[in-house]
């Protein structure tokens, strides 16, 4: 549980701008929506995307380092790792059946599937869009436990997007259209409550310092 007076607090520290512009943000945040990358080898490729999340409003991004463990790449996200949340597993496996017991359908996207093509999707159902290695794409592992497969349609000579500019697609389009339903695809109040008080550590420079404060007086 928040305790809201604290939080109140701390945002008295913060502009009107800011808090407002911390509610605005909220206000388009989706847990309907998650993505996830599979040992993506250029870290400036996991940090594009961990920005599309941002900017898309998709408030959690799921890495799995089972090969890659290099760091995001802070210049190109720029400071998106901030606003996100983000959750490392060291194997596909952990990570599927994290996503599966949180009641998310795995989307395999593949320059490959005959499936599903990006504009048919149904974007009623709670998923996780998995995105592959550069140039192997995705593990059998992803592609064996999928629910669907998610194909962006090509008409050119190359075979495939590159990744980040896939995720940047698919998130366009399938916030936009998740908008346009009766879904109810906001975070609770309780999961913005924790977000306000989230930004609000990551945000002021003597957070500690003012909390232990505010809990000695
Ligand atoms: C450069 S591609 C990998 C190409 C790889 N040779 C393959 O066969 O999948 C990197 C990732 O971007 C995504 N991607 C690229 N093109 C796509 C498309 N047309 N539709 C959906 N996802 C795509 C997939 O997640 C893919 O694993």
């Amino acid at each position: 549980m928040i305790d809201i007076k604290l939080l109140n607090h701390l945002e008295s520290y913060l502009t009107a701008k800011r808090l407002q512009r911390f509610n605005s943000v909220l206000d388009q945040r989706t847990k309907h929506f998650t993505v996830a990358t599979e040992d993506v080898y250029q870290l400036h490729n996991t940090s594009a995307v961990i920005r599309s999340c941002d900017v898309f409003g998709v408030q959690e991004v799921n890495i799995v380092e089972e090969v890659n463990t290099k760091r995001i790449d802070r210049e190109i996200a720029m400071g998106a790792q901030k606003w996100v949340d983000l959750n490392r597993f060291h194997s596909v496996k952990d990570c599927i059946s994290n996503l599966k017991a949180k009641g998310y359908q795995i989307v395999a996207t593949t320059p490959h599937a005959e499936d599903c093509d990006l504009y048919d999707f149904d974007v009623t159902k709670k998923s996780c869009f998995f995105f592959g290695r550069e140039t192997e794409g995705l593990s059998d592992e992803v592609i064996q436990q999928a629910d669907c497969f998610l194909k962006i349609p090509m008409v050119g000579f190359t075979e495939s997007l590159n990744i980040s500019v896939s995720a940047a697609i698919i998130l366009q389009h399938a916030t936009s259209k998740l908008k346009k339903t009766e879904i109810d695809w906001q975070l609770t109040e309780e999961e913005k409550l924790e977000k306000r008080l989230d930004w609000c550590k990551k945000t002021i420079k003597s957070f500690d310092e003012i909390v232990e404060r505010f809990y000695s007086y």
